[in-house]
């Protein structure tokens, strides 16, 4: 570990994602999921505690400056029987950070102003919690960007470089642990995985890597996770290369309000699929198919002829499985409601088609289309004033639907220049 003298302010940026298909088949190995990043990123900048005081705090202040009292304390120490470092949270209100994460716009529909003309982030005049988030996935791109930062901070180049492949695969596996760890549960750690590379195709690694793991702080924990993020047993498959944008195409993401959320849609699915394994596996089977020919045809395009026929039958083809698992398993993943604004949205001239992304549900969709002018004007048009008749099936009435300011981005994790946060980040005193 670098001596306290060479600490040097470090900052990483990673970006959001959209989950374009194999949801819910991506929880098992046998089955891979298509994934974008998104070119709306989380920041995240580290530097040495600046007091104005001068006085050496040993703490590690972490803020989000954009949101009112968002600044959380933290003190640590080294645990015996190499348990590694247990971080704990403080309770003394002291002000500024030495860690600070700047979200961009479209991760959050609250209105924002620019602290000034030049700002790339914009300053919410609201409590974190009370933040509308569109969904993007900021707490995969918040673990990445953080865990890169810490470790470009603490550890040299010789010892972690996020340039290179092999920074990369360890930057992965431990923000994996760590997203695990946060959020309680083991996902597919698809966003992880778009976060750290952007777009890609994505197997998922064994569940049983994690469960193995000693609880944090518990005797030899440092030591198996090292050995576990930075060995060879890690099988997660990452493949980049298989997804490209086809030329002249673009994706666009809609934001759906809607008066209800649906929890425990992954639970559901499973459940359904644990009890009705043949028909489970008939229809993930024909969605694999379809992945295979979906990967490959955003990989070369669809031959130049400008109607992308072909594209359009899979995503079809695609949706038609999606719809035939919500009604056996009777999980709302393409509800009629969301069927209804995709088919309007894929009757517009330039647009290849769409699909509710991730696990589906009443509050997105995503499309994509030609990267036009008018193509997105027509979309606007036809998504600003929609509105279904009545309350729809399931008694979800949805409400107003919003083009959100993002595209795909191919670039995953990437160091960024620390000047672009000055006026962001403030003094200890
Ligand atoms: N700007 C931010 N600063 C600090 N934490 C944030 C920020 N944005 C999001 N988060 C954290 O990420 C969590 C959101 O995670 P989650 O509900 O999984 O949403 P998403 O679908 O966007 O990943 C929030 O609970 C919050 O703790
Ligand atoms: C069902 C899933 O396969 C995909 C869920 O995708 P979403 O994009 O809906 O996820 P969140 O951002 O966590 O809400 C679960 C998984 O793979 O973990």
């Amino acid at each position: 570990m670098a001596s306290n003298l060479a600490l040097q302010p470090q900052a990483v940026s990673a970006p959001g994602k959209v989950f374009v298909a194999g949801g819910y088949l991506v929880l098992d190995r046998k089955y891979t999921a298509l994934v974008f990043g998104l070119d709306a990123r989380i920041h995240v900048e580290i530097e040495p505690i600046r007091t104005k005081s001068g006085v050496t705090l040993s703490e590690i202040i972490v803020r989000s400056p954009q949101f009112r009292e968002a600044a959380w304390e933290y003190g640590y120490r080294l645990t015996e029987g190499d348990g590694g470092i247990a971080v704990t949270q403080l309770r003394a209100p002291i002000a500024p950070s030495s860690i600070s994460i700047l979200a961009d716009q479209a991760y959050y529909s609250n209105p924002g102003t620019p602290l000034s003309p030049s700002s790339r982030f914009l300053k919410f005049d609201v409590a974190l919690s009370d933040a509308h988030k569109t969904g993007l996935g900021s707490s995969a791109a918040l673990v990445t960007a953080f865990t890169a930062a810490v470790l470009s901070y603490y550890l040299s180049k010789d010892e972690f470089d996020l340039e290179k492949e092999e920074g990369k695969r360890v930057l992965h596996n431990l923000s994996q642990a760590s997203h695990c760890a946060a959020q309680g549960k083991v996902g597919s750690g698809f966003d992880i995985a778009s976060a750290v590379y952007g777009s890609c195709l994505y197997r998922r690694f064994s569940p049983s890597l994690l469960s193995s793991l000693p609880a944090p702080g518990a005797a030899s924990f440092a030591q198996k996770l090292r050995a576990l993020v930075e060995g060879d047993t890690w099988d997660v498959e990452i493949a980049k290369a298989k997804v490209k944008m086809p030329r002249g195409l673009r994706l666009v993401m809609c934001d759906v309000d809607c008066g209800s959320q649906t929890p425990g849609m992954v639970k559901k699915v499973l459940k359904w699929r644990e009890e009705n394994p043949q028909e489970a596996d008939r229809i993930w089977g024909s969605c694999r198919g379809g992945m295979r020919g979906g990967g490959g045809a955003y990989a070369v395009g669809d031959g130049g002829d400008g109607d992308y026929k072909k594209l359009k039958d899979i995503i079809a083809s695609n949706r038609a499985l999606i719809r035939e698992m919500s009604k056996a398993s009777d999980v709302p993943i393409e509800p009629p409601q969301q069927t209804q604004l995709l088919d309007a949205c894929s009757a517009v001239p330039g647009v290849v088609g769409g699909v509710v992304p991730g696990a589906g549900g009443y509050d997105a969709i995503v499309l994509l289309l030609e990267d036009k002018e008018e193509v997105i004007g027509e979309l606007r048009k036809v998504v600003e004033i929609w509105k279904v008749d009545g309350e729809g099936d399931g008694g979800v009435t949805i409400g107003k639907v919003g083009i959100l300011g993002v595209r795909e981005d191919m670039v995953g994790v990437r160091r960024e220049d620390v000047e672009i946060y000055r006026e962001w980040i403030t003094e200890t005193s």
